[in-house]
């Protein structure tokens, strides 16, 4: 039986792709062989020493200790692309209702209760309505910083309603380019960005690199009146900054996924509580792939969409065992391992070895199952992490 410890909300269409004979998966597994979670804070949780995968059902993974991980050999997944359809579209009504006065005109006529007669109300509200008057997107440019699932969505989807869309990414992936519309003006840096947009859009992930991406100066750059929206992560943005630069007519609007308590009840903050990726298509797709990917390794030991090992599949040989290994990507290991085996008359049928940054990963068939001395024999081999016999 594998076990799988689930946090937060995992759609059950995730859920279901366990065969119950195979798995035990619930939020109370004790010694699981895998985590799968969207937010859960994986910093305030203890490793157990059965851990051997952790999948993200989501973008990403701010909240899950990777270097940690990958040190204790802990495969960490997530899924690209999964709810990028659900965040383009809250970044269309994010724009939208930074633009046009949906928000105070709906307030105003809710206040409007006491009031009994229908045509006495459809004149006042003639009267009042030019208080509510807002602009258009189409013709305005819209500034994108992050070029990735979601930043190429939004992309198109500025273009489709006639926006300019200019973009910033200097870590674009090969296959992110691919994606993206020509119609994107690729900026040099993220300053000439600010200075032409009148919408700036954050879709990066969090992590040093752009902790406070949004800071003083940035905002010091922006048109005065442009609107900033934040679907990304809280760390991305200065708040005190973005407070600094509304309240004094620089920035007009700041439309947030992600607020904290300094911005609430501001008259041009938009805020919402997080939920970006929070529908029902978005969840199933998050939590179908991460549960393929999750089972694919645990029974296979193959990587597709891991954020710190390489991807690696290799077909099975009927007949065979598997032996998967993790190490340091350093010379010398594969061979040291392979000596093993041949010391221990295991015979190798096929096998693969990937790497990627600090770490390796190795399949390989064998033609007998091989015993526990030889697995300890293997684990023993200077700088292998991780032994599994599948
Ligand atoms: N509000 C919500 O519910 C959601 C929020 N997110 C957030 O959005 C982020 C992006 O998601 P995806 O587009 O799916 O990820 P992605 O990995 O496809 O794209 C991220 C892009 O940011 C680029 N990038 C990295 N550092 C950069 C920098 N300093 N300046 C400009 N670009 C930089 C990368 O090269 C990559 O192209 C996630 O990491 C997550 O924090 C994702 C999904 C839902
Ligand atoms: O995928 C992401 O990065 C998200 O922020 C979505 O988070 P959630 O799964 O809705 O808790």
């Amino acid at each position: 039986m594998y076990k799988v410890r689930t946090y937060n909300q995992i759609s059950v269409k995730g859920l279901d792709r366990f065969p119950r004979q195979a798995y035990e998966v619930g939020s109370d597994i004790g010694q699981p062989d895998a985590f799968l979670l969207r937010s859960q804070k994986l910093q305030d949780v203890e490793v157990p020493k059965s851990l051997l995968a952790a999948a993200r059902a989501g973008a990403g993974v701010n909240n899950v200790p990777v270097a940690q991980y990958s040190k204790q050999g802990i495969v960490v997944f997530n899924t690209p692309g999964a709810n990028a359809n659900a965040v383009k579209e809250l970044v269309m009504a994010g724009m939208l209702l930074a633009t046009r006065g949906i928000l105070p005109g709906m307030a105003y006529v809710n206040s409007l209760t006491a009031m009994s007669d229908a045509a006495e109300m459809a004149a006042l509200l003639e009267k009042e309505k030019t208080r509510f008057a807002g602009g258009e997107i189409k013709g305005k440019t819209l500034g994108i910083v992050g070029l990735g699932a979601i930043g190429s969505m939004v992309a198109d989807m500025a273009l489709a309603m006639g926006m300019k869309v200019v973009g910033f990414d200097p870590a674009l992936s090969i296959d992110a380019a691919w994606r993206l519309s020509s119609e994107v003006s690729r900026m040099e840096n993220l300053q000439s960005l600010l200075t032409r947009a009148d919408y700036i859009s954050l879709h990066v992930p969090a992590m040093d690199a752009t902790h406070h991406l949004i800071n003083d100066d940035a905002l010091g750059l922006v048109k005065t009146g442009a609107v900033l929206l934040n679907f990304a992560r809280e760390t991305i943005v200065d708040s005190a900054a973005v407070k600094r630069s509304l309240d004094k007519g620089k920035l007009g609007k700041y439309v947030c996924d992600f607020p904290e308590p300094a911005l609430l009840g501001h008259a041009k903050v938009i805020a919402t509580p997080h939920i970006g990726a929070s529908t029902e298509e978005s969840e199933e797709n998050c939590a179908v792939m991460a549960a393929n990917q999750l089972m694919d390794y645990l029974e296979n030991g193959n990587i597709v969409n891991s954020v710190n090992f390489p991807n690696v599949n290799m077909g099975r040989t009927a007949g065979t065992t598997r032996i998967t290994f993790s190490n340091d990507n350093v010379s010398g290991v594969l061979g040291d391992v392979l000596s093993v085996l041949a010391e221990k008359k295991v015979n190798v049928i096929d096998m693969m070895n990937k790497s990627r940054g600090e770490l390796a990963f190795n399949i390989i068939d064998v033609e007998t199952s091989p015993g526990d001395h030889v697995v300890a024999a293997i684990e023993a081999v200077a700088h292998v992490i991780r032994v599994r016999v599948i």
